[in-house]
């Protein structure tokens, strides 16, 4: 395969212009496979935010002029295009990320079914009117669209994180402005190309590359922007929150997880092997859902764990392109390093590793700890990357309180063919999310979302297009 050069872009997308940085200056990409540079972006700041933000405020009225189905109809071919240059998305999306094409396949698929799935939520925002408390009251209740949206995204799924904001906010009648992570900006550019294709007007859909710090400061300080959406880590999730405090924005936060992964004595072994490798694994440990700490019974933890490191010693790690690759990846040093830290305190700490465990340059062999314990820096903190830490457990109570201590809650999965222990289960665990007997819960149908300090609002589902509308109450006086 090769870079389209159609959809290739390395400039920002700003008021339907292709456009550099005021002073010229660029960033460098490269493929962490390889460590080749890829090509470059513009590192723009505060005036080139300034002008996409004013560039969304002037699009609104263009935009909102069209009706719903006009809106939806758009969306319909954002998304078609999106299907059609499947192949070319993935592979950009590869050489950028990391994760196998496959996988990155699965991603634009994944991206592109929000757009449909907002598409036809387009048309179905719908008001209510509500009985007056006297006969001559009337009370209309109207959703219109918030204005001006804005959203930094992260490296990790490049497509998929930006259109679960942007649809539902052009779903809606707003405009949007999109700042995605250095190191993955080549996904978000070939949308603006498929964007500008698919008839979305000059100044709705942005894509401004650069200088974080600046650039989220006018994203979130702002007056114009109404509404911002972050989707990264906790402890900058916190900090644009604090800044977006300053105009009172609405705000919505997909931030971090400490995922449990439970399988009961009464579970299917082989099954939660399986749903184990693929909720720790997916993108080489690198996502807010993976499984974070792996709980395995008295019962079956020998069984679970010889059955579950054997299946990982033959996932296959290499260059994302080339096929059969299982693993790519990680996506910079310092994620290497993060990554090995965790490792070296697990095992001072009496973890035993059954597999895996070295690297060689950003490739990390998937590891598997046996005889974790709670001291552990892997029990509290993020891994964001391919080690699974397997505990013991003897109580359902008991693992219910191990899984809940953690000021995260964004994914939880255990597995068990009790049907009473089941409802129990997934009724006690303090998350935004259960998966039950499946490692794999993300879809567009779902509101995908996480409480504590994992983040606020929900992102997919009918739920999704409440972040970007504005709910209006009219009260009419009615003569007799
Ligand atoms: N809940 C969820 O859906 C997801 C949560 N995450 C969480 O994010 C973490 C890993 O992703 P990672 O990208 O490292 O997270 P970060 O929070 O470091 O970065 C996320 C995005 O925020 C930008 N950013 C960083 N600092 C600032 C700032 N001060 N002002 C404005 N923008 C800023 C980054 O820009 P740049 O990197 O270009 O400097 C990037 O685009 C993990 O904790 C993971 O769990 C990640 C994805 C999804
Ligand atoms: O960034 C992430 O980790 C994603 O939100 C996970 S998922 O939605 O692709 O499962």
């Amino acid at each position: 395969m090769s870079l389209n050069p159609l959809l290739f872009k390395t400039q920002a997308y700003i008021d339907g212009k292709w456009v550099n940085a005021d002073k010229g200056g660029v960033i460098e990409v490269t493929n962490p496979a390889t460590g080749e540079v890829i090509g470059s972006i513009p590192n723009m700041g505060k005036a080139e935010a300034e002008r996409a933000v004013l560039a969304a405020e002037a699009a609104l009225a263009v935009w909102q002029q069209k009706s719903a189905k006009e809106r939806a109809n758009i969306l319909r071919k954002w998304f078609n295009l999106m299907m059609q240059h499947q192949e070319d998305l993935a592979y950009i999306l590869t050489i950028e990320q990391g994760k196998p094409l496959a996988e990155a396949k699965g991603e634009i698929a994944y991206g592109a079914s929000y757009i449909e799935w907002f598409a036809e939520e387009a048309k179905r925002i719908y008001g209510d009117t509500i009985p007056g408390p006297s006969a001559d009251r009337r009370i209309v209740v109207l959703k219109q669209p918030i204005g001006v949206c804005a959203a930094i995204t992260p490296w990790n799924f490049p497509n998929a994180m930006i259109t679960r904001k942007a649809a539902p906010a052009l779903a809606a009648g707003c405009t949007f402005v999109i700042r995605p992570a250095s190191q993955t900006p080549f996904s978000a550019l070939a949308m603006a190309v498929l964007a500008e294709e698919a008839g979305i007007p000059a100044g709705v859909f942005n894509v401004i590359t650069g200088d974080a710090e600046d650039i989220g400061h006018v994203l979130t300080e702002s007056p114009i922007v109404r509404k911002f959406s972050f989707t990264g880590s906790t402890p900058v999730g916190r900090r644009l929150m604090q800044q977006c405090a300053s105009t009172i924005k609405k705000v919505s936060l997909e931030l971090g997880g400490n995922a449990p992964f439970i399988v009961f004595d009464d579970a299917d072994v082989d099954a939660a092997v399986q749903g184990a490798v693929a909720a720790k694994f997916r993108n080489a440990g690198q996502t807010c859902v993976c499984a974070n700490r792996i709980y395995a019974q008295a019962g079956i933890y020998e069984e679970f764990t010889q059955k579950l490191a054997a299946a990982v010693q033959k996932l296959n790690v290499g260059d994302g392109t080339k096929a059969g690759v299982e693993i790519g990846p990680m996506i910079e040093p310092k994620a290497i390093k993060n990554t090995v830290s965790l490792l070296e305190d697990a095992k001072a700490k009496g973890g035993e590793v059954l597999c895996g465990g070295e690297h060689k340059d950003l490739f990390f062999m998937p590891t598997v700890i046996k005889n974790a314990n709670t001291d552990m820096r892997v029990f509290s903190e993020e891994i964001f990357g391919p080690i699974a830490p397997v505990f013991k457990f003897d109580t359902e109570d008991e693992v219910i309180r191990l899984a809940n201590d953690t000021e995260y809650g964004l994914a939880s999965y255990f597995y068990s063919e009790n049907m009473s222990r089941v409802i129990r289960v997934y009724e006690k665990l303090d998350y935004g999310m259960v998966g039950v007997n499946t490692g794999i819960i993300s879809n567009e149908a779902a509101p995908f979302g996480g409480v504590k300090q994992s983040g606020l609002g929900r992102e997919g589902s009918k739920y999704g297009i409440e972040d970007y509308v504005e709910i209006k109450y009219v009260a009419i006086a009615v003569k007799s």
